[in-house]
């Protein structure tokens, strides 16, 4: 069984850096599965703009041979005859904005909204922008769709926000974080303001501290030179991390609109509390991976991938303690962690309640345990609650044990189909809904915080600590946390029935 069928409007959708990896890799793909489920209107027209010198044949040939390459299923050839047909390619350098009116000559209707997938580097989001707007294509209903990363800091950050909306409105301007269109991720604002034991329990008042990983068991996969600029706090914390910290953290917003749950979101990470050079050593640890074994096989470390320059200091890990400095949070710690190379690929986020303020129960606990909320996102979406519970019996003396209560989303609905996450953020962008792309504003404030991290740590020491691939990062992670009395939620799929 299938969910029900989203249909959306017309439109042309275009994809600059049609030859690219996030075009081939992802989108492409995506668009397939969306024709497949009957989402794209039979009217999209869907053009790949890019510097190749293809005919519409040879880009043709492209895109199958992307779908059998990225596509965990075979190619259905109904779907391919219907899906193949909407395709058209324009050969155009970006910087040579006059030659724009090519790709408004490919145009087979003028009339439908206009989708721009800015497949990318952004140091070309100007250009784009420019040539669409000289041929007319940035009027209102129009879109562009824009990738991280964004910048690498906020000036950076700043410049790409100023140069887009030099020719589109915000509420033309789609700001990916794939992160955001994963339906674990979704489900969180469900979990949180549908069901009245959480929403009313869901402060300082009843939360200990919060605990988000994600840990990947990937390197960096090829990609030596995009990495080693950014390191895992540019490219996982600033962005994913934040994201989902402040959807857990936010206040509920009166409506489901995109700029009031933004307004919540751009709330949370104004009030982070900055890092300087006095509190990093306390709460943040960053580190490099070292050679060792995923699955068995052996990896090698950070400094011997293809392309390493053999001395570098970039972290491929960081934990670190986040204090929010608002009337909901204050007091309570939320310690992020995220590496690649780590044990195993698993995200979580991990809500631990207080305990009772009296123990009742001392002959079977000194000290009683959190009761612990697990939302696991990736793999195998799913909630676990952890309480204590009596071990049945007689006797005097109450025996407590902690039980696992355990919804497996993905088993739950299992007739349902879960879209990916750029199955969902294509969708949506179709629809021209804006709830999960990142307004400006979060890109800012988000790199505002990151900022002051970086530039803490480049004024204290230089050098990130070592960890074995296949690890859960340094021990001074685990230092860092016992020292708030804390220590990290052992990552299990044991709960998953998978
Ligand atoms: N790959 C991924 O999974 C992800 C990528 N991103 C981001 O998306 C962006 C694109 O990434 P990715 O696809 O990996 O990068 P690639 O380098 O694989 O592709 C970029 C594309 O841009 C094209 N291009 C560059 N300059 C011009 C120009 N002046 N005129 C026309 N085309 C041009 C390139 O064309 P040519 O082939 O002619 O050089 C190439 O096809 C990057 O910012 C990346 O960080 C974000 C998330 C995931
Ligand atoms: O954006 C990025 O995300 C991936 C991790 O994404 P996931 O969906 O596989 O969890 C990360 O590996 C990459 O470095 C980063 O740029």
């Amino acid at each position: 069984m299938r969910s029900k069928t989203t249909t959306t409007q017309a439109c042309n959708f275009i994809i600059f850096g049609a030859k690219g990896d996030l075009a081939r890799r992802k989108l492409i793909p995506a668009l397939y599965q969306l024709e497949k489920i009957g989402s794209i209107h039979p009217r999209t027209f869907i053009l790949g703009v890019g510097r190749a010198e293809w005919d519409l044949l040879t880009y043709i040939k492209i895109v199958r041979s992307s779908l059998e390459r990225f596509m965990k299923e075979s190619i259905n050839e109904n779907i391919w005859c219907r899906f193949s047909k909407r395709f058209d390619f324009c050969n155009l350098d970006v910087n040579q904005t006059e030659q724009f009116v090519h790709v408004l000559n490919k145009l087979k209707n003028l009339d439908l909204l206009t989708i721009n997938y800015f497949a990318m580097p952004p140091h070309t989001f100007g250009s784009i922008c420019k040539g669409l707007s000289l041929v007319g294509l940035n009027k209102e209903r129009n879109r562009i769709v824009i990738e991280k990363p964004l910048g690498m800091n906020f000036d950076s950050a700043r410049v790409i926000n100023s140069q887009v909306s030099k020719y589109f409105h915000e509420t033309q301007i789609y700001r990916v974080d794939h992160y955001l269109g994963k339906e674990a991720i979704l489900n969180l604002l469900v979990l949180r303001f549908a069901n009245s034991v959480f929403f009313s329990n869901w402060d300082n008042n009843t939360i200990d501290h919060v605990q988000i990983t994600v840990s990947e068991e990937v390197g960096i996969e090829g990609r030596w030179g995009y990495f080693d600029a950014m390191g895992q706090m540019r490219d996982m914390v600033q962005s994913h991390l934040l994201q989902i910290l402040t959807i857990i953290a936010m206040s509920p917003p009166f409506d489901l609109s995109a700029d009031c749950i933004r307004d919540e979101k751009v709330k949370v990470l104004r009030s982070l509390r900055m890092i300087n050079t006095n509190t990093i050593h306390e709460i943040a640890v960053r580190g490099q991976y070292t050679a060792g074994f995923i699955n068995g096989q052996p990896v090698p470390g950070y400094l011997e991938e293809i392309g390493s320059n053999k001395d570098s200091k970039t972290e491929t890990f960081v934990s670190i303690k986040v204090n929010i400095d608002n009337w909901r949070w204050f007091g309570v710690p939320f310690y992020l962690r995220t590496g690649k190379r780590l044990a195993m690929k698993y995200s979580e986020v991990v809500i631990y309640f207080k305990k009772p303020i009296l123990n009742l129960f001392k002959d079977s606990y000194s000290i009683l345990p959190n009761n612990k909320l697990i939302i696991r996102l990736q793999p195998y979406e799913g909630i676990d609650m952890q309480i204590l519970s009596k071990i049945p019996g007689l006797g005097n003396k109450n025996r407590l044990k902690i039980t696992n209560l355990n919804l497996n989303l993905r088993k739950i609905f299992s007739g349902e189909y879960i879209l990916d996450a750029y199955e969902r953020l294509l969708l949506e962008v179709m629809r021209g809904i804006q709830v999960l792309f990142v307004r400006y504003d979060e890109i800012e404030d988000s790199w505002r915080w990151v900022d002051s991290v970086i530039e803490a740590w480049s004024l204290v020491d230089g050098v990130p600590k070592l960890y074995k691939a296949g690890t859960w990062g340094p021990s001074e992670s685990t230092e860092m946390i016992r020292k708030g009395n804390h220590h990290w939620n052992k990552c299990t799929l044991k709960y998953t029935n998978i």
